[in-house]
């Protein structure tokens, strides 16, 4: 049995992230805490991303206030999956409280930087470029004008360096005419890795199509958010990329069943987590078998790090419980 405790926590962004969803200014969620009888200890993370279909950060307070305490490995396993976030949190704890976990190298060498959104890239690109030894880079769409964007995306590729890839992420937000535009300009330029989301998750079908036509991967993200939709679209046909966010898929077990009972092409991918879901969702990764896509947690400093003690801080000055 297992002893918890759950802190709720806001840290803002240093960086807002502008996307098709909108800004996003403040990273919210929740800290647990559980504790063996043997006195190990081992933390987890509640990430919800609602905008990705998971829970809220309100239900999933609601749901750790009605969990039992001490919980049981099969209370553990029994989160239903409404909770994705809970699901991937508590999984998480669980296998943190083992030592060799704690102490496992996880930064990736193969990440994906995620740029600034639109004309905000080229203030710091020769700074990002210089500061980053990766090869992929990642750009949102679908935030301004096509014509706009089109625009920015030849000054933003006549600075990248030879042998860079890009990834673009329109968050659904792309019509089927401006998906062909982009995915033409994509097969001519060959400096796209993949699409990420062009049409909304409601529009399988029409991204199926767009698959058929053009050479340029198509990864579904919002589409593919838990281990329902995952394999949902695969038993609909999609065989592109899919980007998991471990944080907010559900189970952790659960993902690594379906990636075994089927031949599933994934990117892992942040929700802006702290290091704590962090660390759990790269440990993950690091058991998916393929490795040739870089992973969408860049080294990003989404939080300000001059504050090393956040966590000691919010567990002596809160007490949800
Ligand atoms: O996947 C990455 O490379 C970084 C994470 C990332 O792009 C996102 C994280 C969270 C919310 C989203 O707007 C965005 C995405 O859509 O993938
Ligand atoms: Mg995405």
């Amino acid at each position: 049995m297992y002893f918890w405790q759950f802190r709720v926590y806001q840290r803002p962004l240093l960086h807002p992230l502008q996307t098709h969803h909108g800004l996003w200014e403040i990273r919210e969620g929740i800290i647990i805490r559980l504790e063996a009888e043997d006195g190990r200890i081992g933390w987890g993370e509640i990430a919800p991303l609602p905008e990705f279909g998971s829970e809220t950060l309100s239900a999933a307070i609601l749901f750790c206030k009605s969990l039992e305490n001490p919980l049981s490995i099969t209370s553990i396993f029994s989160i239903p999956e409404q909770f994705p976030a809970c699901q991937f949190a508590f999984e998480s704890a669980l296998e943190d409280l083992s030592i060799e976990n704690q102490s496992r190298e996880l930064e990736p060498k193969n990440y994906s930087y995620l740029l600034p959104t639109g004309a905000a890239v080229f203030p710091c690109l020769d700074d990002i470029l210089a500061a980053n030894q990766t090869n992929t880079y990642k750009w949102k769409i679908a935030v301004n004008s096509l014509a706009e964007e089109l625009n920015l995306f030849e000054k933003l590729i006549d600075r990248l360096p030879r042998g860079i890839k890009l990834r673009l992420d329109a968050n659904g937000g792309l019509s089927i005419a401006e998906s062909k535009i982009w995915l033409k300009i994509a097969d001519e330029c060959q400096i796209i890795e993949f699409i990420e989301q062009p049409l909304p998750p409601s529009q399988l079908e029409e991204m199926l199509q767009l698959s058929q036509n053009f050479t340029t991967g198509i990864a579904l993200d919002e589409s593919v958010a838990n281990l329902r939709q995952i394999e949902e679209c695969y038993q609909r046909g999609w065989r592109g990329i899919f980007v998991i966010k471990p944080a907010i898929t559900g189970s952790i077990q659960g993902l690594i069943n379906l990636w075994k009972k089927y031949p599933l092409d994934l990117v892992f991918s942040s929700v802006l987590e702290t290091n704590i879901g962090r660390k759990s969702a790269l440990r993950l990764a690091q058991e998916y078998p393929k490795k040739e896509r870089a992973l969408g947690f860049g080294v990003q400093q989404w939080f300000n790090n001059s504050d090393p003690d956040w966590l000691e801080k919010l567990w002596t000055t809160s007490a949800n419980n």
